[in-house]
């Protein structure tokens, strides 16, 4: 089998857990509004709720709508949340903190999170890729194969995932494959959110099945939530949680269900699924309170003191993750993929493009005339150096348009966010290499665009493609900046005319030097000469009459602009600060380029506190299961989970 079992069983053990957060003093939730503006009190979701799952065993979470599941499982599994967790939450004895679970736990959400465009089977192959680098070639592919079996996902894995928009994989293999991927880098422990959801009767039992298998066959333990489960179901279930107001109503063997219930004077009525009856009279909606406050309060009297278990850390193996050239490799490729695949990417975004750079063209088609000064005023808005068919647009309408494309992959990011989350809470990469390989992968569409724009090679043609491609990565990053860079790049508006410190925004968006830049490479660069003006004649007492050696004897002063593009740069600069006749470009690309930076950076930490953790990058020595970990309590009283806020 390729899916090995672990060789040292693991048992997870979450004591005394409590959720607290913080509520307006009418008890109404706090929304937006921050805690320290309204007067509060404490709430607790969770009060003292202790229960443990060993390798091969599926715990469920169960309990009435409002009970508290789902924020038992989110803190369990270390997600950040809107309050504070409290409890003893330990793995084989040691603190269950965010680089053990990097490293031996993964997560299955409500909310499948697949990429739309990739099949079953390719998203399998580039997460044991990720997670498992030392499986060669063959050893990978039939690990994939193993994962594909064992979900029942054979006939569907050339299937793509498919959303909203596209069709692809069923709800019902969805949810498999979601778990599939959960399962590539071997967890030892698993949490999943709702399995059942949405699937009928029989396909929520084939999942529990499924779940109750998988468990035994990996030999990981397996924690999750679950509504309303059938008969079936229940009678399936090791060992169910049962909660009700945020504490604990039965905890056990589901087996043993039925016989507690009589013992406490609520036996199971005749032909009734004793889960359904349990979650009733624990339902303080609809039940009597104090009948919930008795069952729970029997519940409570029942459990001994909590007591504290020896720490047991065999030796397993650390999975051992892919490293930096192979995430960067595997990602370039992926992404790649998806970016061909996937039309929002790429090609709705060339498309676009070349529409816009068309009907510019042909709006703009007069200003290729060189021997009118009136020309030039326009010809900013479209240069046309090549005179070709396909005149495409130019420094203005490129430089504010082309960031707005750079919406489109922002928006797409956006809605991959939570397959990202998973990825990098599942540690099989670091932000920053996907920050990298995603750089690497936008690069290109700049080029394309800038060929678009000069279907002439030539050596000029280099400087504004990188400006260009800085320009849309940086934006790409930045797309809230675009209105303000419209606004403030030296051309709608002076920059001493915008207050301090809002006036920082014309210097540091990158608008205006891609203008400055492209503007000297498209006018100042060559030895291009304007038509329409003639040079002054000055009289023998050295009296002229103009002050800048040219006149215009058919266009009035105020569109007289020059003979050559330092002239015109140099008359655009009196009335526009963003233009000038001096050579910056190199040092236009320098903070377009800082600006670029910054922008990856600011989203690689975004990526970080996203993930919830630090650095997605597993431990040559865990802190469980191969070394002992010195920050771990040597007698776990009730403690903060740590990992819940940031380590
Ligand atoms: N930020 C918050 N502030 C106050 N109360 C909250 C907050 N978040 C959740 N709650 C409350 O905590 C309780 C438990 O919510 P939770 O989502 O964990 O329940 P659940 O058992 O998963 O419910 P369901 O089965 O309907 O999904 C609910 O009553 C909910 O209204």
């Amino acid at each position: 089998m390729v899916v090995d079992a672990p060789a040292k069983p693991v048992r997870f053990e979450f004591k005394n857990c409590s959720y607290r957060v913080k509520v307006r003093s009418d008890g109404r939730g706090l929304g937006n509004t921050p805690a320290c503006c309204v007067k509060t009190k404490d709430r607790y979701l969770l009060r003292n709720v202790s229960a443990s799952v060993s390798s091969g065993e599926v715990l469920a979470v169960m309990g009435p709508s409002g009970a508290g599941k789902t924020t038992l499982l989110r803190m369990l599994a270390l997600e950040k949340g809107p309050g504070t967790p409290y409890g003893n939450v330990t793995l084989n004895g040691h603190a269950f903190t965010r680089t053990v679970y990097t490293a031996h736990a993964a997560s299955v959400e409500q909310e499948d999170s697949l990429w739309a465009f990739l099949t079953a089977r390719e998203q399998l192959e580039y997460a044991v890729r990720l997670s498992r680098p030392a499986l060669r070639s063959a050893e990978r592919a039939a690990a994939v194969d193993e994962l594909l079996g064992a979900l029942g996902l054979e006939s569907c894995q050339h299937t793509r995932a498919g959303n909203a928009l596209v069709r692809g994989l069923s709800g019902g293999q969805r949810r498999r494959l979601s778990l599939a991927l959960a399962l590539a880098k071997e967890p030892l422990l698993v949490f999943l959110d709702e399995p059942t959801s949405g699937l009928d009767a029989a396909g929520a039992a084939a999942v529990m099945a499924l779940l109750k298998s998988v468990a035994r066959r990996v030999n990981a333990a397996i924690l999750c939530t679950i509504h309303q489960p059938s008969s079936a179901v229940f009678a399936g279930f090791d060992k169910t949680l049962i909660l009700s107001g945020g504490r604990a109503a039965y905890c056990g063997p589901a087996s043993e269900l039925v016989g507690y219930l009589a013992s406490i004077g609520q036996p199971v009525p005749a032909n009734t699924n004793p889960a359904d009856h349990m979650l009733s009279i624990a339902n303080a909606d609809f039940t009597d309170a104090s009948l919930v406050e008795e069952i729970i309060a029997q519940w409570s009297s029942k459990q001994p003191p909590p007591q504290t278990e020896e720490a047991d850390c065999g030796s397993e193996q650390q999975p051992a993750g892919a490293g930096v050239a192979t995430q960067f490799g595997v990602l370039l490729h992926k992404h790649g993929r998806l970016l061909l695949r996937d039309p929002i990417m790429y090609s709705a975004r060339c498309v676009i493009f070349v529409v816009i750079s068309l009907f510019l063209s042909i709006i703009y088609i007069d200003t290729r005339r060189r021997d009118s000064q009136e020309q030039l005023f326009p010809r900013l808005f479209l240069e046309a150096p090549t005179m070709g068919a396909l005149p495409a647009a130019g420094a203005w309408w490129i430089s504010n348009i082309a960031p707005a494309l750079g919406l489109l992959p922002l928006l797409a990011q956006f809605l991959d966010l939570q397959i990202l989350r998973r990825e990098l809470r599942d540690g099989i990469y670091h932000p920053a290499v996907y920050v990298a390989a995603q750089t690497l992968l936008q690069a290109p569409i700049g080029g394309r665009a800038l060929h678009t724009r000069r279907r002439a090679a030539s050596l000029h043609a280099l400087p504004p493609c990188v400006i260009f491609a800085f320009t849309l990565a940086a934006f790409d990053c930045l797309a809230q900046a675009w209105f303000l860079g419209l606004l403030m790049n030296g051309f709608m508006m002076p920059p001493e005319d915008i207050i301090w410190p809002i006036r920082i925004f014309a210097y540091a968006l990158p608008l205006r030097w891609q203008i400055q830049g492209s503007t000297y490479i498209l006018w100042a660069m060559g030895d291009h000469t304007y038509g329409g003006t003639e040079r002054c004649v000055f009289n023998a007492t050295g009296e002229g009459e103009c002050s800048q050696g040219f006149f215009c004897p058919d266009a009035p002063p105020t569109s007289c602009y020059g003979e050559t593009g330092e002239e015109i740069l140099d008359s655009f600069a009196a009335n526009y600060s963003c233009f000038t006749s001096e050579n910056t470009v190199a040092l236009c690309m320098l903070y377009i380029l800082l600006f670029a930076l910054v922008c990856k950076l600011v989203y690689a930490l975004a990526l970080s506190a996203v993930r919830g953790g630090k650095m997605v990058k597993p431990p040559t020595t865990p802190p469980c299961l191969g070394s002992a970990d010195p920050s771990s309590p040597a007698h776990p009283g009730p403690r903060r989970v740590q990992p819940f806020a940031t380590r």
